[in-house]
């Protein structure tokens, strides 16, 4: 049996994930590709717990090692109870975010150090990456008035536009840097044009 293909996609707020991901489920569903569609922070009944609790507002200043930290471990948990097991079976795997939202947020945003980043993933995953990379790309001013449509700001949404500029540029820079792997879709156009992209892109990972 094949391994599945691990497919996540990335971008900063309102880019369009939730839209899109309904376009993504819905084209493998329509090739009886077999998948399991999950989401980071979170993914299980413990990592969605540390979701609340990296999302949550609170008067506490959260420390941005601490915050790294708690992605991981979030990540390590989500690895082996779900995707893991799922790409063994021959699932397709679906995420939305993955380890490349830490580079963004907490290398890009909170400036962290990106080799201390990269030796967190060598130790949780291994050498598993995700086999491509959509990402919604999106002038962070456009992608959070959208956002501000949809309901009340978390932890990260209530950050200052310059925290989300640089989380653009470093995902930017993370798909230059590795352009076969990553997919960068246009965000700003009309929704038809962008899921014409992903599904260019879903085409070319079939065998
Ligand atoms: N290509 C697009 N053009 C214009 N508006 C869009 C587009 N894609 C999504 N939207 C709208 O932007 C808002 C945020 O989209 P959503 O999918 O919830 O984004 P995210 O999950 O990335 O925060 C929604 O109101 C959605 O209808
Ligand atoms: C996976 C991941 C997410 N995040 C942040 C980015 C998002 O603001 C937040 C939750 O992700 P998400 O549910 O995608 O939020 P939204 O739909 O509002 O864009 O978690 C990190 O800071 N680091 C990470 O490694």
């Amino acid at each position: 049996m094949a391994r599945g293909k691990f497919i996540t996609l990335e971008g900063g707020e309102g880019v369009g994930k939730s839209t899109n991901l309904r376009y993504l489920t819905d084209w493998l569903r329509a090739r009886e590709i077999p998948f399991v569609q999950t989401r980071e922070p979170g993914g299980t009944p413990l990592a969605e717990q540390l979701r609340e609790l990296l999302l949550c507002r609170r008067e506490e200043r959260v420390d941005p090692t601490a915050e790294l930290l708690m992605v991981f471990a979030a990540r390590a948990q989500h690895l082996a109870e779900v995707i893991l097991p799922a790409l063994e079976r021959g699932e397709w795997v679906v995420c939305d975010r993955f380890t490349d939202a830490t580079y963004a947020y907490q290398g890009g945003g909170r400036q962290l150090d990106l080799g201390l980043i990269a030796q967190l993933e060598q130790t949780v995953q291994g050498g598993l990456r995700p086999d491509r990379i959509l990402l919604l790309d999106l002038d962070p001013q456009v992608g959070l008035e959208r956002a501000s449509r949809t309901g009340a700001a978390d932890r990260f949404e209530s950050e200052q536009l310059a925290f989300f500029r640089r989380v653009r540029e470093a995902y930017l820079a993370r798909a230059e840097a590795d352009p076969a792997r990553y997919a960068v879709i246009d965000a700003a156009q009309a929704l038809e044009s962008v899921q014409r992209d992903l599904g260019e892109q879903l085409e070319s990972l079939l065998d």
